[in-house]
């Protein structure tokens, strides 16, 4: 990786709730640390309680941003603790892992905030699509998580396809396709767990700002190093040029989030029950949990309808908990139901 002297490169993940971010992260802090580099890591989550940090090596410097989104309620707190991040650890390289809701502009233009006082190299956004996800809101092409998809999409240089263990060879094909229409300047790379050339992904390229289509991310970056520019002339101006972006700063008040802290250990048979059995307007759910028929504590991921655990020790002093995130669900009925639980954990 070429690292210019004293300039900081800045990565950012975006991709909706679920994608493979993490997994992603994961991916390129091994490969970093083999580098003999020393990354960072900046995880922005809506919930409470940062989980995906969990998964993250101890000895990786993480500044972790929760219970907003930094592309508009912490916004403002990016900028800080960027600096702080790279004053005090002095990274060789900063990943920002964004959460799954966030407008992806709006992020470049927090971290191009930062870029003001301090020397960043912010690279292109590399944008984690989940391929089955993305198959199915192509075919009905409506509601506010398509639309953010779909901005997520434009705004990526690097489009992962990822999942495409979960779709059929032609919907692979199609999804392929899809990508190149929605941003023909991406490079789609289809992948199953992120399983990526990480070299070829993280290259720098000639020429690289034609990657960005005319009136669209580059357009934003360059008016963001301007300071004296208002911000709200150039929210207006971005909203004036870019088609896709109608709802900006709105793009996700649908999307709510339920933190429930356990009392106690559940059933595990239960509680996977429980999962399965999610109402459809929950997208994404995690935790970690203690089950009354098990002796370790386990990490669940639930994403767009497929559930994982995985066995862990947590770092810390860690609670039991669940984060769920969807459109306008039910949080009492799931409250009430996650309660009845730990009532009766046998
Ligand atoms: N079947 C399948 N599952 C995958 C793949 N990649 C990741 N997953 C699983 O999908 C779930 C979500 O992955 P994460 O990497 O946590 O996704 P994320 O984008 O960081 O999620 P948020 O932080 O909630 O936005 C986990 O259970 C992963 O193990 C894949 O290629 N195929």
């Amino acid at each position: 990786m070429e690292v210019e002297h004293g300039t900081t490169p800045i990565y950012i993940l975006s991709g909706f709730l679920g994608s493979g971010k993490t997994t992603l992260l994961q991916h390129l802090l091994s490969y970093w640390k083999d580098l003999g580099l020393r990354p960072a890591v900046i995880m922005n989550e809506l919930g409470e309680i940062n989980l995906d940090g969990q998964l993250i090596r101890e000895e990786v410097p993480m500044a972790e941003m929760l219970g907003g989104c930094i592309c508009c309620t912490i916004r403002g707190d990016l900028s800080v603790q960027l600096y702080e991040l790279v004053k005090q650890e002095r990274p060789d390289v900063v990943v920002i892992e964004a959460t799954g809701a966030a407008n992806p502009m709006e992020i470049f233009d927090a971290v191009t905030e930062s870029s003001l006082y301090m020397k960043l190299d912010i690279r292109p956004m590399i944008t984690v699509v989940d391929a089955a996800h993305l198959a199915e809101l192509y075919a009905s092409q409506q509601g506010k998580t398509y639309r953010l998809m779909l901005e997520q999409i434009r705004c990526g240089s690097d489009l992962i396809l990822n999942k495409i263990d979960r779709i059929s060879p032609e919907t692979q094909q199609e999804m392929k396709e899809l990508l190149g229409k929605l941003n023909p300047y991406a490079r789609v790379i289809p992948a199953v767990k992120c399983e990526v050339d990480l070299p070829y992904l993280l290259e720098k390229r000639q020429h690289q700002e034609d990657q960005f289509p005319p009136e669209s991310p580059k357009h934003v970056h360059e008016q963001k190093l301007d300071p004296v520019h208002e911000h709200h002339e150039e929210a207006e101006h971005y909203h004036a040029t870019d088609s896709l972006a109608t709802h900006s700063h709105a793009s996700h008040d649908h999307v709510t989030v339920y933190t429930h802290y356990f009392s106690g250990p559940v059933n595990s048979v239960v509680f996977e029950q429980f999962i399965k059995d999610l109402p459809r307007e929950i997208y994404r759910g995690k935790g970690i949990l203690r089950f009354s028929d098990t002796s370790s504590r386990f990490l669940f991921q639930y994403a767009y309808r497929e559930a994982d655990y995985l066995k862990i020790t947590p770092q810390g002093d860690v609670p039991d908990v669940a984060v769920f995130i969807g459109e306008h669900f039910d949080q009492t009925a799931l409250a009430g139901r996650l309660k009845d639980m730990e009532e009766k954990p046998e």
